[in-house]
């Protein structure tokens, strides 16, 4: 398994203002896998994304990355392990300004002191179609191009796994489906895991699995999934808090 979580609880305050985020939730990620969570608005997706992930710290359960236990783990072994074996893509591209394309891509693996694998790092390149903009700076790019910087750099140091919280919700339709056709050659062709929180039917199409979280708990799972069937399966939900 590239990820997996068993009985993982993760609350917020205490008391009366105590919030169950996730309750108990036990998932497992295969190394290979694209997964979607989707799920209404305050159903845990982001929490149990950032649990996963080393970025927040369970209240409950067990965590593991590959063979390594991250709920067991100090600080600073999990922000090694975070770094070394887990890529992030955010929504918001997160690209450094100064930075050009290229620089940007390196840079965790610049920051690790660890030397790039060249030839992989030219096939990612190559993959996201990036060869003519490597000197190009973030704000010369569109937002397409910067979030497949993005993709590159969470890429280049060939991670265990990609975490990618709505990788497409800044982008215009065209782009978002470059982006999610990307992230499915990546795992089909350069054999990435891959899990991505989206509100989107049409991203989690791309997925192989999608995972459905309600009140913290997963409720549904949908194989090979289709946007009609992603669609049939959320209007299931009471559409409490669901994004329009
Ligand atoms: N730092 C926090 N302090 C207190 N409560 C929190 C905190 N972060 C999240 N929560 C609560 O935990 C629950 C799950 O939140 P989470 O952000 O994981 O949901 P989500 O499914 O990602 O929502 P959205 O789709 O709106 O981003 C919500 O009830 C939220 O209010």
């Amino acid at each position: 398994m590239a990820a997996r979580a068993e009985g993982l609880t993760k609350a917020y305050g205490s008391g009366e203002t105590r919030v169950v985020a996730l309750d108990a939730v036990s998932v497992s990620v295969p190394h290979g896998e694209f997964v979607a969570i989707m799920g209404p608005s305050g159903s845990g997706k982001s929490t149990l994304m950032h649990c996963l992930a080393g970025l927040d710290t369970a209240t409950g359960g067990q965590i593991w990355i590959g063979d390594n236990e991250i709920t067991r783990l100090k600080d600073k072994k999990l922000t090694q392990l975070r770094r070394d074996r887990i890529g992030f893509i955010f929504q918001a591209f997160n690209l450094l300004p100064t930075l050009t394309a290229l620089e940007n891509i390196t840079l965790p693996m610049d920051i690790a002191g660890r030397k790039a694998d060249q030839a992989w790092v030219d096939k990612v390149i190559d993959t996201v179609g990036l060869a003519g903009r490597l000197k190009h700076r973030p704000t010369e790019l569109s937002g397409g191009q910067q979030q497949r910087v993005a993709c590159a750099r969470a890429l280049a140091s060939r991670p265990d796994i990609i975490f990618a919280d709505e990788p497409t919700g800044n982008l215009d339709s065209r782009a978002g489906a470059e982006i999610l056709a990307f992230l499915r050659s990546s795992v089909d062709d350069l054999g990435q895991t891959i899990v991505m929180v989206t509100h989107d039917p049409v991203a989690a199409s791309y997925a192989d699995r999608v995972l459905f979280l309600a009140d913290g708990r997963i409720v549904d799972e949908l194989l090979e999934p289709s946007a009609d069937s992603v669609l049939d399966r959320m209007r299931k939900f009471d559409g409490a808090g669901r994004r329009s």
